[in-house]
């Protein structure tokens, strides 16, 4: 018998390589603000808390500074007009993603996605993607009170679906993931490609670390 029922699924830095969108995204929101723009890896160690600590960090890089609550609000605002104009296009999988969750549907095995990424982008870029119809419950950072690394998104999700966490195993590239699982009470796989501010994922000790996607088969015993 399989060891789970259930996959919850991170999307950035897991499913997609979004680093070069959310980058243009915070360059364009820069720009119009007439501050100096930020190099790809700079944007990569920011990712992982949502768009406001996105950008929040792009801006106190930018100005030396932590930007106030008005200017913190009208960049969001820029920032999020820039993203909806990318957030769709050109996605990048990385290998292994699209055949292994088409394995895993095709087993029965429920499946889930928890983003830190405001919700409002999440849904488009998953019908873009093909994956529209993969995820039973989708849940974006501001979807309830709290995000990873709180477990309460992930615990929400086993409680919707009614199963147990125990039946359940998290698959996400950040400590967020690995801390939300843990505080879950559920098992995680960490992914090393992703982006965890330019630390090791296994500093974070999940219970599995993967260098690639289609890891995932023998662990779900597919
Ligand atoms: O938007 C972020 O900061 C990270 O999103 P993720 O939770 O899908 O990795
Ligand atoms: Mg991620």
């Amino acid at each position: 018998m399989a060891d789970f029922d259930l996959v919850q699924f991170d999307l950035d830095g897991t499913l997609i390589d979004s680093v070069p969108q959310l980058a243009d995204a915070i360059s364009a929101m820069l720009s119009k603000l007439g501050l100096a723009t930020q190099s790809v890896n700079a944007v990569r160690g920011w990712v992982g808390n949502g768009a406001d600590m996105l950008v929040q960090r792009a801006l106190t890089a930018a100005l030396g500074q932590a930007p106030d609550a008005a200017l913190q609000q009208q960049a969001r605002s820029m920032f999020d007009e820039a993203y909806a104009n990318h957030a769709d296009g050109s996605l990048v999988f990385y290998p292994g993603v699209l055949s292994t969750l088409e394995q895993v549907r095709a087993s029965g095995m429920r499946m889930a996605l928890v983003t830190n990424k405001p919700y409002r982008f999440v849904p488009g870029i998953l019908a873009a993607a093909g994956l529209g119809s993969h995820f039973e419950l989708v849940l974006g950072g501001d979807s309830l009170a709290e995000k990873k690394p709180s477990p309460a998104p992930l615990l929400h999700v086993c409680r919707q679906l009614d199963i147990s966490p125990a039946r359940s195993l998290m698959v996400g590239d950040s400590e967020n993931d690995v801390l939300a699982a843990k505080a879950a009470g559920m098992a995680v796989a960490g992914l090393t490609y992703g982006y965890n501010y330019g630390r090791s994922i296994a500093d974070s000790q999940p219970d599995w670390v993967l260098d690639d996607f289609a890891g995932l088969a023998s662990i779900l015993k597919l």
